[in-house]
């Protein structure tokens, strides 16, 4: 199922978040650390508020650890503290706890200096479609709670699950729209798995992953594909994919959607290695 956002979608996703923000402590703004600014929902700071926040860089397994530093020294400047987590693998999961606890340690110290037992902190999960959201859930559950698949759109329908004696959850995450009027970041989320395939022509989507390529690991590229440099023209480029791999129809002719299809799936299966699709430099000048 894919969600269809239209604006009255939007709106409906909105009071619901709005009306659980008001249950919490605390908002896990979840993301895709290959994707930090493209996978956030345009409108958060506006819905969110004042409530403090922990952003969390999910997906960090598949992710450049050198870009995923640069991004969390960008939310830091922000005033915003961001953790690298794996909910996949379970890794980061203490330091989720740990962070909440220092982010509202003088809203609780306020509490106990009333001479008043603090309750458990009280959080939930926000995020776009397919960031990780009932993985997470799942993983800080330790069992399996909520429901997940790698179709974007899976999240159901409240309960509180306990993390450890610190920590409650709410058992549905808030889900937001991401941005997808703007085409580039249309094309990240494509190539993330976080829009379906099927939106966007996937020539289009090869022709921008190449260019990202060219731009940001050269080196990997022309080891790939066996280049001695990098063709100025991407047609050139499909062409010898096309050649080096077989992806050719009757006559030797070169089928571009066989090699828009292998080039996708090598990214997408980390032949690549770990890539990261947008820096903090990039967006130093607010979009927004
Ligand atoms: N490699 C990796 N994959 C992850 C990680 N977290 C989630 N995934 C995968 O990402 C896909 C989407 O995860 P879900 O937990 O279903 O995402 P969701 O945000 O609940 O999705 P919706 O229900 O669409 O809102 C699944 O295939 C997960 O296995 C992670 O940290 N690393």
């Amino acid at each position: 199922m894919t969600i269809q956002w239209f604006p009255g979608h939007m709106a409906k996703a909105r009071r619901e978040v709005t009306e659980k923000l008001k249950l919490v402590d605390i908002i896990f703004e979840l993301v895709d650390c290959r994707i930090p600014y493209s996978s956030r929902n345009p409108m958060i700071d506006e819905i969110i508020q004042h409530k403090p926040r922990l952003v969390l860089l999910n997906k960090a397994d598949m992710a450049d650890k050198v870009v995923t530093r640069e991004w969390i020294a960008y939310f830091a400047v922000k005033g915003i503290k961001a953790l690298a987590i794996n909910s996949h693998a379970g890794e980061g999961m203490k330091n989720i706890v740990q962070a909440s606890n220092e982010i509202l340690k003088e809203k609780f110290d306020r509490v106990r200096a009333k001479g008043v037992k603090p309750r458990a902190i009280r959080a939930m999960i926000v995020g776009i479609p397919n960031a990780g959201k009932s993985t997470l859930i799942n993983r800080l559950a330790k069992k399996n709670i909520a429901k997940t698949g790698n179709t974007p759109g899976v999240t159901k329908s409240q309960q509180w699950i306990k993390v450890g004696k610190e920590m409650e959850l709410l058992d549905t995450p808030g889900i937001l729209w991401p941005k997808f009027e703007d085409q580039e970041v249309g094309m990240k989320l494509a190539i993330t798995g976080a829009i379906k395939d099927t939106l966007l022509n996937l020539q289009d989507l090869t022709v921008y992953s190449l260019r990202f390529l060219e731009r940001a690991y050269p080196d990997r590229l022309k080891e790939r594909y066996n280049l001695e440099g990098l063709p100025e023209n991407v047609v050139e480029m499909f062409d010898h994919i096309g050649v080096l791999r077989g992806c050719l129809m009757a006559g030797g002719i070169v089928d571009y959607d066989k090699v828009s299809e292998l080039v996708i799936r090598e990214i997408r299966s980390e032949k690549f290695g770990r890539l990261t699709f947008e820096r903090p430099a990039d967006f130093m000048i607010e979009k927004e």
